[in-house]
């Protein structure tokens, strides 16, 4: 006897896909709901980033955490510590915690706990968005604003409501879809630059964004729509650098501020310390940011904050046999000590 999921699965030998039938948004946002307090104290993290954007908060934004989530348990533990962490430092320090469960690749590659939580090639996305927003939920009933890269606008559609801050990758900047998803996000957003390292495609991003568009979607009872979206002005450019050169020296920063002006965007910059920036040496963050904050002590206000990858272990490693707890199987990042002397450092700098 087939059960329901097995009768709709569909094999065939077309380039049609085989189906696999999901829960819809409204259906998994309840089973795992967003607490009226939790809500609350969401939508005043949002605020809080959207103050800083405006020039009305001086503290910097920090985003960091894991490259990627593929061990939950692991990833719940940096939170506990930097939710600690950011209590002591918040007088000077907006830190967002970087919670990425879609991974873009650059051709193939794991894509991250939404697509595959199981990491077996199985690509169990029912599970994978179920866990994704578990983890989500707890991380952010720590009190902790959370960040993530939204790719699939479908996936967002499970997880929008537990997010802070959104990252546009440099893979999808220039894509119209993206830019539309954007106009409706309810959140601030930042925007990087492409992988080839030039900023325009973003600035585009920014200004198609922040206009209303008149796209086709989803609802959240999974109903095909058509959106009429309200344009969101939220949004600012992320600094990643590209193609082996780096961006996040004084005079990369000030023509990306120009051009920024010039097309009547926010300016303000976030580095992201990591990435082509630190040329794939996740140890060249920390030097990274330092010079950035020295910028901004200097007076450079255009700089809004930083983004680290950073995880319990330092590095990266191959995603077989026994893995070292608390370190990435994406993009190498910097150990929990030298994250917290970092932002410790940052604190004290500022
Ligand atoms: O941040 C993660 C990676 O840089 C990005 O997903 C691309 O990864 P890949 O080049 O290993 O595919
Ligand atoms: C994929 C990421 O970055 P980028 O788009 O800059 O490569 C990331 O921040 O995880």
């Amino acid at each position: 006897m087939k059960t329901n999921a097995e009768k709709n699965t569909k094999t065939t030998t077309s380039n049609d896909p085989a189906v696999r039938p999901l829960s819809t948004p409204r259906q998994l946002k309840a089973e795992m709901a967003v607490s009226e307090e939790l809500a609350v104290q969401i939508e005043q993290q949002r605020q809080q980033i959207r103050d800083l954007l405006e020039g009305n908060d001086q503290r910097l934004l920090i985003v960091t955490g894991p490259c990627s989530i593929h061990d939950e348990e692991a990833v719940l533990d940096y939170g506990r510590r930097l939710a600690g962490l950011n209590e002591q430092l918040k007088d000077k320090l907006l830190i967002v915690m970087r919670a990425y469960v879609e991974k873009p690749r650059t051709s193939v590659g794991w894509k991250g706990l939404a697509y595959d939580p199981a990491r077996n090639g199985k690509g169990d996305m029912a599970e994978g968005i179920r866990r994704s927003r578990a983890v989500m939920l707890k991380l952010a009933n720590m009190g902790l604003p959370l960040a993530t890269e939204a790719l699939n606008p479908l996936v967002m559609r499970y997880l929008d409501d537990l997010i802070s801050w959104t990252a546009i990758g440099a893979r999808t900047s220039e894509s119209q879809t993206h830019r539309e998803m954007v106009s409706h996000l309810p959140m601030p957003v930042g925007i990087k630059n492409s992988t080839d390292g030039s900023a325009s495609n973003a600035i585009n991003a920014m200004i198609s964004a922040r206009h209303s568009h008149h796209t086709l979607g989803v609802d959240v009872d999974g109903q095909m729509a058509m959106l009429d979206t309200p344009g969101n002005a939220d949004t600012h450019l992320v600094l990643r650098g590209g193609h082996g050169l780096t961006n996040y020296d004084a005079e990369s920063i000030a023509a990306a501020l120009a051009e920024l002006e010039q097309g009547g965007c926010h300016a303000r910059v976030m580095v992201d310390c990591s990435h082509a920036n630190a040329c794939k040496d996740h140890a060249r963050q920390i030097p990274i940011a330092h010079e950035v904050v020295a910028q901004r002590v200097a007076g450079n206000q255009g700089i809004l904050g930083l983004m680290l990858e950073s995880f319990i272990t330092a590095g990266r490693q191959n995603d077989s046999g026994e893995l070292q707890y608390g370190q990435s199987i994406t993009d190498a990042c910097i150990g929990w000590d030298e994250s917290e002397r970092l932002l410790r450092d940052i604190h004290a700098q500022l």
